[in-house]
């Protein structure tokens, strides 16, 4: 077995112990979101490379988005990663040898807003070079994806519907730097 594919093995079982205990957090059934990730959920692996750049003042890595996947399982090298909370942006820490859960919109759909699925960047670095690897964890294309039941009542309204296809849509919002979980609230 080559590394990548025993990267994605290990992956994927991250993914079904991450969509569990996420499920049980939530006091659903566990096995909730992996039914609606479906059985052939997609693990698309991006290799990001930030190489060194002389005006981080003046240059991104990678410009801010949010990702339009399930959820993303990310490996830094290095420090750069940062998330939009309140208006600030926060440093994600790099812990040696973790893996970082990064909520995307599907799941922010899923559990009716309750797990925001954050803008994101990457600060470009003079001294340092960094590699990242993302892998995205997105739902069967084919599939319905919604709000789970358990999470919708009088005093929490649905805010999103259900959506088909959603991968496909944030990805032509994403070539235009725009953000397209809108199309999917009620
Ligand atoms: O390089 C990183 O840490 C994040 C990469 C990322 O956000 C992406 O590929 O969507
Ligand atoms: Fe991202």
């Amino acid at each position: 077995m080559n590394v990548l594919e025993e990267y994605t093995e290990k992956i994927k079982k991250i993914t079904e112990l991450t969509s569990k205990a996420m499920a049980r957090s939530l006091n659903l059934e566990e096995n909730c979101f992996l039914n609606q990730f479906g059985e052939r959920g997609p693990l698309q692996a991006r290799f990001n490379y930030y190489s060194l750049c002389q005006r981080p003042d003046r240059v991104l890595g990678l410009k801010p988005h949010a990702d339009g996947s399930g959820y993303t399982i990310i490996y830094q090298d290095e420090l750069g990663l940062q998330v939009l909370k309140d208006d600030k942006w926060l440093t994600v820490p790099n812990l040696s040898q973790a893996l970082l859960v990064l909520m995307g919109d599907q799941m922010e759909i899923m559990t009716n807003g309750i797990f925001k699925s954050p803008v994101h960047r990457v600060l470009s670095n003079a001294e340092k070079d960094r590699i990242s690897v993302a892998v995205f964890y997105t739902p069967e294309g084919g599939r319905e994806i919604g709000p789970e039941d358990g999470l919708v009542s009088e005093e929490k309204p649905q805010i999103f519907k259900k959506v088909k296809g959603y991968a496909d849509i944030h990805f032509e919002y994403y070539q235009r730097g725009m953000r397209a979980l809108h199309i999917a609230q009620v």
